[in-house]
């Protein structure tokens, strides 16, 4: 489902918070699955990181109007959900984690259908859809229905389309899960230009990786309570501390070293390395994100982990 901004409506202004929130509660039966959360946030690129069940999607459904919340206020480019719903409809886009592609129509058709409910210019449309096709590589497939198009290729236009009509707030539900590592890299560059162009974007993500490339601000959320929210520099400083890397020749870690971060610490450290393996290379680094999102939320199940997600610690090449 997606919504955009109608011509005639005056935007909030710029210094209307993109979202803001207290006491936000949810309930589902007995379970409490969103508990008092206060946020606010300014324009800009926000990722909402969380381990499964931490209740990202239900955030990202009261935020899109799509389900009521039981207690605490909501505003959204500062309008009530509960009384504005139709004109917040008409600021924001949702991509889900489930496509809401027409099957029966081919990939174009699909795309100018998007620009039409849209409103928009049906020249701006065409070369909207055109250029998001050939950015997503659908632009052979783009002739052919959608029912004969595979998941992913399904996924990527239902991005594409969630692309038209460039609104004001855009929200992202783990839109890069299953995606290629080129259409990830894609969808990526769409969301640096669409946030350069003033397009604020709201995105949860299983990948640290994506929220360390993308964000300017990241929000934590575990067990339905905020537990920390930042850059993720600011994350990074919070839990402290510095890894020692031990590599051999070729560049291979061979051991992480974790210290506390103090010259004495990360000194003593290094001694002892220097005394049993001195033909090593020592390389010490801030935390990962990976890091500070499991000191966190002490997930062990927490998004990203394992080798699809590269991180770019900061290094610092220190003699052995
Ligand atoms: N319609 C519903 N009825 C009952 N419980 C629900 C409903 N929707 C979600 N929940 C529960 O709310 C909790 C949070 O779910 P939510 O989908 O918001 O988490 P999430 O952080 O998006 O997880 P994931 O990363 O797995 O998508 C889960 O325990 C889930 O079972």
């Amino acid at each position: 489902m997606r919504y955009t901004e109608h011509p005639h409506e005056a935007p909030p202004d710029s210094t209307t918070p993109l979202i803001q929130i207290s006491g936000l509660t949810k309930n589902y039966g007995r379970q409490r699955i969103l508990d008092g959360l206060d946020l606010t946030l300014r324009p800009g690129v926000h990722a909402l990181l969380g381990p499964n069940g931490a209740g990202k999607t239900t955030l990202v459904n009261i935020l899109s109007t799509l389900i009521p919340h039981d207690a605490g206020q909501v505003r959204v480019l500062g309008l009530d959900p509960a009384t504005d719903r139709r004109r917040i409809q008409r600021l924001i886009s949702l991509t889900g984690q489930h496509a809401a592609v027409d099957e029966s129509l081919t990939g174009w058709e699909n795309m100018l259908l998007m620009g039409r409910l849209f409103g928009l210019r049906k020249d701006r449309a065409r070369a909207r859809a055109e250029a998001l096709l050939a950015r997503f590589e659908l632009t052979e497939a783009a002739g052919r229905r959608a029912s004969t198009y595979s998941g992913g290729m399904r996924r990527k236009l239902d991005i594409a389309a969630g692309l038209i009509p460039e609104p004001r707030l855009m929200f992202l539900d783990e839109p890069t899960t299953g995606l290629d590592t080129r259409s990830r890299q894609a969808l990526w560059d769409e969301i640096t230009a669409l946030a350069e162009q003033g397009t604020s974007v709201f995105l949860t993500t299983q990948y640290l990786e994506e929220a360390d490339v993308l964000a300017d601000q990241i929000v934590v959320l575990h067990a339905g309570k905020i537990v920390a929210g930042g850059t993720a520099e600011q994350l990074k400083a919070r839990v402290g501390g510095s890894t020692i890397e031990l590599r051999d020749a070729a560049g291979h870690v061979l051991e992480e070293i974790p210290t506390g971060g103090e010259v004495d610490d990360v000194a003593r450290t290094l001694r002892e390395v220097a005394a049993r393996r001195p033909e090593l290379r020592v390389t010490v680094r801030r935390p990962t994100l990976d890091e500070v999102f499991l000191q966190l939320t002490g997930a062990d199940d927490r998004p990203g982990g394992g080798a699809d997600t590269a991180h770019h610690p900061h290094h610092e090449e220190v003699p052995a």
